[in-house]
């Protein structure tokens, strides 16, 4: 049975990614489309089997009965078979967090998209593109590609679509329009057909609750097997109840719809009154009532509908939905008992639940609750508001050559930016030969061990001291030259960029190596660089940043420019300010600037360097001139003098104009993240 297994969405899905970057666009479509297919399936498959199981091995005994044990673990058989026949061993199917993620973000269509237009393909390519688009609205490279399928001749505007909708939207959409200009007769066709979706849609997000179960973060050692039990169980209740949010939220939309399922029987009872149906009409008010058996005006329409249209005896509210009100009110009492007495925490997704139904201290935690998640957002939306403000603040490049691969919107944080092209390849390599010197030739290098960590080695050189190697004819005069000027190129383009006050020093410029040591990478786990703020001393546990000595606190700006990509591990990596929620990672290679603010506002560090040697040139800025780099001006007198007393290393200020590294080569590095790997190649479209 091993060929009819369905294939892991997430292989999948990387073999697409790869053959993308690898310029093969008719093999990454195949992927990329087996891997959404792939991707369906797997869930179709998991919902059939929680239906089948259900039947097959019912769940209707008690905890004191033994045969509790015996039916849960018929159910878990049951379950296991059923899967395994069609999807081949659990594990083959087990996908990590981050590329569900990614598949819920519908990333795999922005790759999809430029596949199909390489292979000019333009109405899936434009049909793949919208898709993503709906999902991620406000993604600018999306919006700008969609603007150029705009231009395009012969691409079908009309028919395009939204290929992962689900269809009770578009049910619901036309239905509130014909309600809206009283086309009620339409209007019900519409909303019943939404309704009949909408809970065919909560009860497959509900069976998929029982399939996986999200990863305790905390796992208490010593808890006791009810604990666990009823641990577990909640938890499940909570991934259940989350669906009614889940279902109410449009793609690309941050909240849901506010009462989406009771609103469905209020426009219905309406509209159907509306075309004189009186018995539909009173059924759905009964409905509604179900929800919110106090709503006086509802009361009211149920009177006049009555006096209107007669009793109507035998009409009743929706069994179906009497049932899951139920249903769902069981769940909550569990779940808010839970919250009394165990440490559970809980958003109530629905605003029909009744008082009563609710103790006083429970009541005080959802408020508390309400209030932290309302304070999140504003939150939130401060920062999304500050990004905004820094995009329109941003100033123009001083060079012709270097260009914003990822602003702080991007890189999802505040004073960050990537920049490529600071550095042509040929700038990078006369650089790297500063470093490649042999370790111990002159006091001014210092190849030791790390600091940071006993799996490296690590070389700094100051731009002071490569310019007395070269009056030593250790080094060449060029690269360091070009050492110098990177470093005062790099201060123009952060002072320009973040349209600093002031103007800026440079206050210190480092040239950095760090070498993986062989034989000792095995079960590896530390970084490279531990995470820190540049001017200030980061205390994660009390979430704050200490602008105090002994850091550096005169720093104002930072920024890592980087010179190679031919190692392995080495991604700079940005955090929030608890050290650990990593929010953005940067690929080093040649040219790449990495520039950020120096505050707490900017945790980073630098992944295990596992393979070959990372070299960077790592710079700070400061507003203040006390603290401007004293070296560089020295640096600056006596290479002059060096470069004027032995003329034969060539021109003074080399500027190479070869071309930049190609776009495929960076393309092909594993590391970048997909959606940065996309952006790199999005310019050829
Ligand atoms: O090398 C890097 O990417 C960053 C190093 C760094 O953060 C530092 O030296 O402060
Ligand atoms: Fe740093």
């Amino acid at each position: 049975a091993m060929q009819s297994w369905l294939q892991p969405f997430d292989l999948l899905y990387t073999a697409g990614v790869q053959a993308f970057f690898q310029g093969d666009w008719s093999q990454s479509r195949d992927y990329l489309q087996r891997a959404l297919l792939s991707y369906t399936l797997l869930r179709q498959v998991k919902v059939s089997c929680q239906a089948q199981c259900q039947r097959e091995a019912p769940l209707h005994v008690w905890l004191k009965d033994l045969s509790f044990m015996d039916a849960v673990l018929q159910r878990s058989e049951c379950l296991e078979h059923c899967e395994r026949l069609q999807l081949g061993p659990p594990t083959r199917h087990k996908v990590s967090s981050a590329v569900h993620k990614e598949f819920k973000r519908r990333e795999p269509y922005n790759f999809l998209q430029a596949a199909y237009f390489k292979l000019g393909q333009m109405d899936a390519a434009l049909a793949a593109a919208h898709t993503f688009f709906v999902a991620n609205p406000q993604h600018a490279q999306i919006r700008e590609d969609l603007g150029k399928y705009r231009n395009l001749q012969g691409v079908h505007w009309d028919s395009v679509r939204d290929l992962e909708a689900l269809p009770y939207w578009k049910a619901y959409e036309e239905g509130m329009h014909h309600y809206n200009v009283q086309n009620y007769t339409q209007s019900i066709l519409r909303l019943e057909t939404s309704l009949k979706e909408v809970f065919m849609s909560l009860d497959e997000c509900r069976a998929l609750c029982e399939g996986t179960q999200e990863e305790e973060t905390h796992t208490e050692t010593q808890q006791k097997v009810y604990e666990i039990i009823a641990g577990w169980y909640v938890q499940l209740l909570k991934c259940k109840q989350a669906c009614v949010k889940e279902i109410a939220t449009k793609p690309g939309q941050k909240y849901p719809i506010h009462d989406f399922i009771p609103s469905h029987f209020h426009l219905l009872h309406s509209a159907y009154a509306a075309v004189n149906d009186g018995a539909a009409a009173v059924e759905n008010i009964l409905t509604y009532l179900l929800f919110y058996p106090r709503d006086d005006s509802a009361q009211e329409k149920l009177q006049q509908y009555r006096e209107r249209f007669g009793e109507k005896e035998g009409v009743r509210a929706r069994e179906n939905v009497r049932a899951y009100i139920q249903q769902s009110l069981g769940e909550k009492r569990l779940i808010f008992y839970a919250m009394e007495s165990l440490d559970v925490s809980f958003e109530d997704p629905d605003a029909w639940t009744p008082e009563e139904n609710i103790s006083e201290a429970v009541k005080d935690k959802l408020r508390a609750e309400k209030q932290k998640r309302r304070e999140e957002e504003q939150e939130e939306e401060r920062v999304e508001e500050e990004r905004a403000a820094e995009e329109e603040q941003r100033g123009p490049l001083p060079f012709e050559g270097p260009r914003v691969t990822l602003d702080s919107r991007q890189l999802n944080g505040s004073h960050r930016v990537v920049l490529d092209g600071v550095l042509t390849w040929p700038e990078c390599q006369e650089i790297l030969r500063l470093a490649r010197t042999p370790a111990g030739s002159g006091d001014g290098h210092q190849e030791r061990r790390s600091p940071h960590t006993p799996h490296e080695h690590y070389k700094s050189l100051s731009v002071l001291k490569a310019v007395k190697l070269a009056g030593e004819g250790a080094v060449a005069t060029p690269g360091i030259r070009l050492f110098l000027d990177a470093g005062e190129r790099s201060r123009r383009i952060v002072e320009s960029y973040f349209r600093t006050e002031t103007s800026l020093f440079v206050s210190y410029t480092q040239l950095v190596c760090r070498t993986a040591l062989e034989g000792k990478q095995d079960g590896r786990v530390d970084l490279s660089h531990p995470v820190h703020a540049d001017n200030c001393v980061l205390d994660p546990e009390g979430r704050e940043c200490w602008k105090e000595p002994p850091a550096y606190i005169h720093r104002d700006y930072s920024a890592v420019l980087f010179l190679n990509d031919d190692f392995e591990g080495g991604d700079l990596f940005f955090t929030d300010l608890d050290a650990i929620t990593t929010t953005a990672e940067v690929r080093p290679t040649c040219g790449r600037l990495a520039a950020f603010s120096s505050g707490g506002e900017n945790p980073h560090g630098v992944r295990a360097v596992t393979s070959g040697r990372r070299c960077v040139i790592a710079l700070w800025f400061t507003h203040s001139s006390e603290h401007a780099e004293k070296e560089r001006k020295e640096a600056e007198q006596l290479l002059t003098q060096t470069e004027i007393s032995s003329p034969q290393e060539g021109s003074t200020s080399q500027r190479s104009s070869a071309p930049h590294e190609t776009k495929n080569a960076q393309g092909r590095k594993q590391r970048v993240s997909p959606t940065e790997r996309v952006r790199l190649t999005r310019e050829e479209l």
